[in-house]
């Protein structure tokens, strides 16, 4: 279902706002061979109702030769910014990048953000955009859970399907997504509304169950059966179960790369307003499932790089995986039950 133009550039306005852009700042739109004209039109009028010096930046893409699916974060580590430092350097000479192609996971991600330039994700549709416009009570909740995390030594995450597993924590920092970048050198992602880290390297040892329901992205599948991943020093060691197992493990190995079972990020969903339900309703191509990854108490880990929080492991293939109902405890003590969020984290 459309929104208007009026409405996005409403929503984007208020964005906009919450990332403190100010007028006469410079803001560039990197575009790609995907961007949803509609978005990338929004925003070029919200940018320049707010007197910003507006530039779009549009690059040829890649990697799509490579790729067994055509979502934006199905395939990592090289963008069309690598080896490109012309292109490098008006990002790094902008204040704020709306990225609208999708940098995540990369060197040159890093290295823009290291000049103070801010960049924005977004890249879900106009629809999905609009009805998860941030807020404040966004970013405090999401930086309260963060401020848990960053306290915690290990995260240990275990569930009636028969999750059970300890990740120990310190080696990385925290990240906050919660859609606005409100502090030069910021990374956001709008839609979102999670907190999550890197377990130490070596640092996860047990068993994972991913139980019927529970989501595979970029798959945007819901798995019809259970998928028991056994990790042992940091990686997905075994995946074992029926289909649903026989397919991600398939899917995997077009990458041969050992470094796509290494355990990726972690942490849970802290959105009120995505739903698991909601991934269901979309074509597969039409987003990239950030309602999955958001939705209030999820669990959601992943397989991968970790170079996202400074870690050496890169790889191209990158899973997300939401689950429902774990109880998530930080040095013991309950954060999430049962997939439901407690209310201490403020
Ligand atoms: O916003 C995102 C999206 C994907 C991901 O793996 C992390 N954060």
């Amino acid at each position: 279902m459309p929104v208007s133009d009026h409405q996005l550039i409403g929503a984007w306005k208020q964005v906009l706002a919450l990332s403190r852009l100010e007028r006469g700042q410079t803001v560039t739109i990197l575009t790609g061979a995907a961007t949803h004209p509609q978005t990338l039109a929004c925003a070029l009028i919200a940018t320049q109702d707010m007197g910003a010096i507006v530039n779009r930046l549009d690059l040829p893409p890649v990697n799509g030769e490579k790729a067994h699916s055509r979502d934006s974060l199905a395939y990592l580590g090289t963008t069309p910014l690598t080896g490109n430092p012309a292109a490098i350097a008006m990002l790094k000479a902008s204040d704020l990048v709306l990225d609208l192609m999708t940098l995540l996971f990369s060197p040159e991600q890093h290295d823009i953000l290291s000049s103070g330039t801010k960049i924005l994700l977004a890249v879900e549709p106009p629809e999905v955009l609009a009805r998860l416009v941030p807020t404040e009570a966004d970013r405090a909740r999401v930086k309260a859970a963060a401020a848990r995390i960053g306290k915690a030594k290990e995260m240990r995450v275990v569930s009636a399907a028969g999750t059970d597993i300890r990740f120990a924590l310190g080696e990385f920092p925290v990240i906050s997504e919660y859609g606005f970048v409100d502090e030069p050198g910021r990374w956001d992602h709008w839609p979102s509304g999670f907190a999550l880290t890197f377990p130490d390297e070596g640092g996860s040892q047990g068993t994972i169950v991913i139980d019927k329901g529970d989501i595979l992205l970029p798959q945007k599948r819901y798995c019809s059966e259970r998928i028991v991943l056994t990790v042992e020093n940091g990686y997905a060691t075994k995946i074992e179960g029926g289909i649903d197992a026989a397919l991600l493990a398939d899917y995997m190995a077009g990458f041969d790369d050992p470094e796509s079972f290494a355990i990726s990020h972690i942490g849970w969903g802290l959105q009120p307003r995505s739903r698991w339900s909601t991934l269901g309703l979309y074509d597969r191509e039409a987003t990239i499932g950030m309602d999955a990854r958001a939705f209030e108490g999820n669990f959601l880990f992943s397989l991968g790089p970790n170079n996202e929080a400074g870690g050496s492991r890169t790889t191209t293939c990158h899973i997300d995986i939401p689950l429902r109902k774990c109880t998530v405890s930080l040095d013991g003590q309950d954060v999430v039950r049962q997939g439901q969020v407690l209310e201490s984290q403020g």
